[in-house]
């Protein structure tokens, strides 16, 4: 960042000292203000008006402000709003490394091949799929970790007419391929609900669109449903921003659980070929549609009109 700005300034050498004082926390502060409190920031000094426009032109550029292997664009064709703002988590989140030593894990020389972590009747297009977790001896590089080494293929975030931000792909993608984790807040249900009212009164006069995600896994026994609330309204990954498609979408939403861990993880994977430049989307749920659902522009033959939007 510090030698971004100096580049910027064209290593102008009569900047005062405050300027940089500024430069050496700007990164550090300014990147976690919101728009409008950057923009305040900005009006402050000349120092800070530049530091804000790095700090907003980073943003553009990556969405992951550099937490995922590769660079994730804004791409804005519609209006002047230069990205979309909300607390970047990485999806590589899910650690290796073993903060319970107590906890089960596997010990394979190869994950890959033979590894009791790997549910052999499970797989690609199944619902549930098991990888290596925190307590096994295996490292992020095991063969067993696809969906815990972050956003590894090309995306970027582009702005269209009528569903605000959306996800699409910079690349070829194969069939059964990773793309993303779900990343967000695991909240309790009695928070879920709180934070859905206020999103509905939000969403329904346009102020906010609102990412929270209400999954329901049937476990094996039949009797018993794992109700997991996952929200990326306000911090989250790229997953944020993939739309909703009545026809279920091109992605296939799987649950992924790391041996060891009670809450499964929601990962989306290529469900066909997906050509560079396609919007990737999936079914928000044909669960009962509430009558303040708002409109869905999908655009699919089937398109039901509304969007399908979960009592909570
Ligand atoms: C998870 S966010 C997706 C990213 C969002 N488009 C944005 O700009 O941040 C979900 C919100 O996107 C919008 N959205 C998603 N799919 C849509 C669709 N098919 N038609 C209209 N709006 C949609 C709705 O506002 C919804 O509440």
């Amino acid at each position: 960042m510090e030698k971004r700005l100096r580049r910027r300034r064209g290593g102008d050498d009569d900047d005062d000292d405050d300027a940089d004082a500024v430069e050496s926390w700007a990164e550090l502060v300014l990147s976690y203000l919101s728009p409008r409190d950057l923009a305040a920031a900005a009006a402050t000094c000349t120092a800070l008006r530049r530091a804000a426009a790095v700090v907003a032109a980073c943003r553009a550029a990556d969405a992951t402000g550099g937490r995922e292997p590769r660079p994730v664009p804004f791409l804005n064709p519609v209006d002047s709003q230069p990205y979309a703002f909300f607390i970047y988590f990485s999806s590589s989140s899910s650690s290796s490394s073993n903060p319970f030593p107590d906890a089960s894990g596997c010990d394979c020389d190869d994950c890959a091949i033979e590894c009791p972590c790997r549910r052999p009747d499970l797989g690609f297009q199944s619902e549930i799929m098991t990888e290596c977790g925190a307590g096994c001896a295996c490292g992020v590089e095991c063969g067993n970790r696809a969906t815990q080494r972050g956003v590894s293929v090309r995306l970027k975030i582009i702005k269209g007419p009528k569903k605000g931000w959306g996800l699409h792909a910079d690349q070829l993608l194969r069939r059964g391929e990773f793309v993303c984790e779900y990343v967000g807040e695991y909240l309790t249900t009695k928070e879920a609900r709180k934070r859905q009212k206020l999103y509905d009164e939000l969403a329904s006069v346009g102020k906010l669109s609102p990412a929270l995600l209400v999954i329901r896994e049937h476990l094996p026994s039949g009797k018993a449903c794992l109700r997991v609330n996952i929200d990326a309204t306000r911090i989250g990954n790229v997953a944020r921003f993939i739309n909703h498609s009545c026809d279920g979408g091109n992605l296939l939403s799987i649950l992924v659980r790391n041996t060891g861990s009670l809450l499964p993880r929601l990962c989306f994977f290529a469900k066909r070929d997906i050509v560079e430049g396609e919007e990737l989307t999936f079914s928000y749920g044909t669960a009962s549609v509430r009558s303040n659902g708002l409109p869905c522009f999908c655009g699919s033959s089937c398109c039901l009109g509304v969007l399908p939007s979960e009592e909570t």
